[in-house]
């Protein structure tokens, strides 16, 4: 069993509870679901910098990352900072984030939101719409192709842009799909939790122009950005580097200062 099993089978569970407790033509009144969103893959397409930043609690591979912090400090201080959008991790079991972080998030910030969950039942993807997100993970090693087919053209259809993540090239044959607007590759090894840039590198070649590629992971700076946009990447989705200090928002201005 991998880290990944455990969350979807946990996930799996928690979807059914949470279809009892808020059905989906509930979740469609909420005052957000008509909410208009902002494309991730514009915002990303027209900056300079690419920088996606993460609010991260905690994580399997590095337990308690921060939980001092208050997301609409970490959150705004991220937009005020340059970074082009806003990643916030909704599980709360593994990373102890919630949903209600995303309401907060989309309170606090005008830079898109990324919903960054486990997604296995397109439930979820209603939820991300209902508490605010412009845009949804999908996880190719979590899914099959045809629910990728389907979870990807129900996000495009609520107006939700896809960021699709790959950890290898059979796992990305399967995600090049018309409704994908963003390709992410993990340089998380999700079995021994190691990171590694060079498979952002490898599988740069085999991504067809018409996604936007983003690298995920273990990026610790701005060097790493530099050497990964010689291959192409325009997006790079950063958490704990930014997180693990006392002041994410500024480490991120930092970073991104670099950058320019
Ligand atoms: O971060 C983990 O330990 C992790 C474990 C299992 C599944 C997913 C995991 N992380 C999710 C992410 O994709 C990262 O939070 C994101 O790419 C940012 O990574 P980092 O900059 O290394 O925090």
């Amino acid at each position: 069993m991998t880290i990944l099993d455990n969350i979807t089978a946990y996930k799996q569970k928690e979807v059914v509870a949470k279809k009892e407790a808020i059905p989906t033509r509930l979740l469609e009144k909420f005052p957000l679901f008509a909410k208009e969103t902002k494309s991730l893959a514009e915002a990303l397409r027209i900056s300079t910098t690419g920088i996606i930043a993460e609010h991260k609690r905690r994580s399997p591979s590095k337990s308690v990352i921060n939980d001092k912090v208050l997301l609409p400090e970490v959150v705004s201080g991220y937009e005020n900072a340059g970074a082009k959008g806003v990643s916030v991790l909704t599980d709360s079991n593994f990373f102890g984030g919630s949903l209600d972080d995303l309401l907060v998030a989309e309170k606090t910030v005008s830079i898109p939101i990324l919903r960054k969950e486990f997604i296995i039942d397109p439930y979820q993807i209603y939820e991300a719409k209902a508490y605010g997100a412009d845009a949804i993970l999908l996880i190719a090693a979590c899914l099959s192709a045809e629910e990728l087919k389907q979870f990807s053209f129900l996000a495009k259809n609520l107006k939700l842009d896809v960021l699709l993540e790959v950890h290898n090239s059979e796992e990305l044959q399967k995600s090049l799909l018309p409704n994908v607007d963003m390709i992410g590759v993990n340089n998380r090894n999700l079995k021994n939790f190691k990171v590694n840039i060079d498979i952002s590198k490898k599988l740069s070649e085999e991504i067809p122009p018409d996604f936007l590629k983003i690298s995920e992971s273990g990026i610790s700076d701005v060097e790493k950005i530099k050497d990964l946009r010689t291959y192409g990447f325009e997006g790079f989705l950063i958490g704990e580097n930014f997180m693990k200090t006392e002041n994410p928002g500024e480490t991120a201005k930092q970073f991104i200062e670099k950058l320019r």
